[in-house]
């Protein structure tokens, strides 16, 4: 094992994403049984207690990778040589809410954060969003940020990733093994478009595969849009246990890599790839090596993809207003 842990801060690190999510970090499943891990929480003063026991849990594992914890309420000091900041705490929605809804409630606590990591996060600081609306958190975050390079901020769309392979693997009755080059377009919401249409399933196009472009339509699509609306529904809470393991996904790949023959969807900076505007934290198919993302270029849209990529980037363009009249970015 090398010696030097690296330090991983987490925000919200009191909360059900939290819950999950600390342990898988601690028990390796990020960067492998080989580097240590230093965890840096932060939570808002009234939940510091609750964190409290969430650590005398951590502790009561003995994990062989977790080198030590820290816990606080000040992003100044908890961000301080952060490696990698996971970006989760933010109010979710309940019943009846839409994403946007959270705008408000949850934009300002991007901006001291943004401006924290700025100040405090060491140079190789790698930062993904959560916290919902992850895409404009993640942009607000960025724009309150200048000494960052835009490519070290992402929004999550891994879990709307896997949400898309399962349901076609169960469509198809493949295992998800079997499924590749899945991509989620947009804004992490209802609008998002998860493509079949260069997506692989044993190596073959996955729209052809399934042939039923109505099961695509008014199935597929609006399944895994709509997929943490129905797990609020089901569960009376926002899905946590799965946005955590996506979390890890997402962040494990960004740092070691995505596979061969593959890729993934992570929102990112637009640099204008595919007619969305530059700037805006939208989702892309993405391949990535040691630490970088590169947009998968040079695939063909067609107008159905087109008129539904256009839609979410246009939600995209209208939460950034927004947030731009909040005087947030
Ligand atoms: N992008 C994605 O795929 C998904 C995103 N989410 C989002 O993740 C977020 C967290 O979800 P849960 O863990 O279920 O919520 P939760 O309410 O259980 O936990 C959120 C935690 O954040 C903390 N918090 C609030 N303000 C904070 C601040 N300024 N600094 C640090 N911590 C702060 C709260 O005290 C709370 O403990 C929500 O916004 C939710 O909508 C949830 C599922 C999937
Ligand atoms: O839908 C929500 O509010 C929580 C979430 O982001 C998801 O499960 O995708």
């Amino acid at each position: 094992m090398s010696n030097t842990p690296v330090k991983v801060a987490v925000t919200g690190a009191a909360g059900q994403i939290g819950y999950s999510l600390l342990f898988r970090i601690a028990s390796g499943a990020l960067l492998g049984p080989d580097t240590p891990v230093q965890l840096q929480l932060l939570e808002i003063e009234p939940a510091l207690k609750s964190l409290e026991g969430v650590v005398m849990e951590l502790d009561d594992c003995a994990f062989p990778t977790l080198a030590g914890v820290e816990i606080g309420s000040d992003p100044n000091v908890i961000f301080d040589g952060a490696n990698i900041a996971l970006l989760v705490g933010a109010r979710p929605r309940t019943k009846g809410m839409e994403r946007g809804d959270l705008l408000s409630a949850n934009g300002a606590i991007f901006t001291g954060q943004g401006k924290a990591l700025n100040d405090h996060a060491a140079d190789d600081i790698r930062i993904g969003v959560t916290g919902n609306p992850a895409n404009t958190n993640a942009l607000i975050a960025m724009s309150n940020a200048p000494d960052i390079p835009s490519e070290r901020f992402s929004a999550l769309t891994r879990l709307d990733h896997n949400r898309a392979i399962s349901q076609l693997a169960a469509k198809l009755g493949v295992p998800v093994t079997e499924i590749k080059k899945m991509t989620i377009w947009g804004n992490h919401s209802a609008t998002q478009y998860p493509d079949l249409f260069h997506a692989e399933v044993s190596g073959k196009n996955a729209a052809e595969a399934v042939g039923d472009q109505a099961w695509i339509e008014n199935d597929f699509i609006p399944t895994v849009a709509k997929r943490g609306a129905a797990i609020i529904e089901a569960r009376g809470a926002s899905s946590a246990a799965s946005a955590a393991s996506a979390t890890i996904d997402a962040a494990r790949d960004w740092i070691k890599g995505s596979a061969e023959g593959d890729w993934i969807s992570m929102a990112v900076a637009s640099d204008g790839s595919y007619g969305v505007p530059e700037g805006i934290i939208s989702s892309f198919p993405v391949t990535t090596k040691n630490g970088d993302w590169e947009i998968v270029q040079g695939l063909e849209i067609d107008d159905f993809s087109r008129g539904k990529i256009d839609a979410s980037v246009k939600e995209l363009e209208e939460e950034r207003d927004a947030v731009k009249e909040l005087g947030l970015i």
